[in-house]
């Protein structure tokens, strides 16, 4: 069994004609963050439906934790954070209802939450910052105070993996560095965590690796590397 929290081996992803993921092999570490950088259509939120079990057509090896993607979830091991999740704006549903789902995952309420349950979510949403506004309703939060309740139900699933599509899409910068800090210590808590992200010059600060693709992988290795302007160039064509 291989010692990588996330463990690929030859992903090939394809819609009908359309080519989205190309033999793709990568091993992330526990206590580690990646972040996953690449132009819009490289394959991004691909490689995470993949990682979650989401996609039956990929062909390929996935290991999270030695575990194939569906069993993974079912053992709460990954959680998923997406870019956008679709609120309705009358739906009369909590930040701290949104953030207690985490301990629950897609059953639902099937019991009533424990005094544990609570408290964890308590803690979490202080972790992002959002005890003053936990008992509005989720669609009259702003859409950086969302990612901050989507990253909270994140956290209070407690997994080992965490797998986060564009945390900072939308969010200002006070949000952002509030982030940062919860997902490095979420880090260094020995958790592995793969987090898409459009910002290049956050990533020193948050990353202890960086994967550049575009439906390949064509760099994975330190973030100063990955920043040099060749390289980014190779990514997006030209150097943004
Ligand atoms: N359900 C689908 N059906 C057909 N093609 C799809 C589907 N989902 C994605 N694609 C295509 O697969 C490729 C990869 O898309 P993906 O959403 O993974 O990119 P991404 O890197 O996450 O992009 P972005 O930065 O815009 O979020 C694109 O060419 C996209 O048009």
């Amino acid at each position: 069994m291989s010692a990588a929290a996330i463990h690929v081996r030859d992903l090939h992803v394809a819609y009908g004609s359309v080519i989205a993921l190309s033999g793709v092999t990568l091993d992330l570490a526990p206590g580690s963050v990646t972040g996953l950088v690449g132009m819009n259509g490289s394959g991004k939120s691909t490689l995470f439906s993949a990682l979650i079990g989401m996609l039956p057509g990929a062909r390929g090896e996935i290991r999270l934790l030695g575990k194939d993607p569906a069993a993974a979830r079912t053992a709460g091991l990954v959680a998923f954070v997406p870019q956008t999740e679709v609120i309705d704006r009358d739906f009369p549903i909590s930040v701290r209802e949104v953030v207690m789902l985490g301990r629950f995952g897609h059953l639902g309420f099937t019991r009533r939450p424990r005094a544990t349950d609570r408290a964890a979510v308590a803690a979490a949403l202080e972790r992002v910052g959002l005890t003053e506004l936990a008992d509005r309703p989720i669609g009259a939060l702003s859409g950086g105070q969302r990612k901050r309740a989507f990253v909270a139900r994140g956290i209070v699933q407690d997994a080992r993996v965490l797998l986060l599509d564009e945390p900072f899409g939308g969010v200002d910068a006070v949000s952002q560095t509030l982030i940062t800090g919860v997902l490095r210590e979420l880090r260094d808590e020995g958790r592995s965590l793969l987090v898409a992200t459009h910002d290049l010059a956050g990533i020193p600060d948050l990353c202890d690796e960086v994967i550049l693709l575009n439906k390949r992988i064509l760099f994975h290795g330190d973030p100063a590397t990955a920043l040099r302007p060749e390289n980014l160039a190779l990514t997006f064509g030209v150097a943004p």
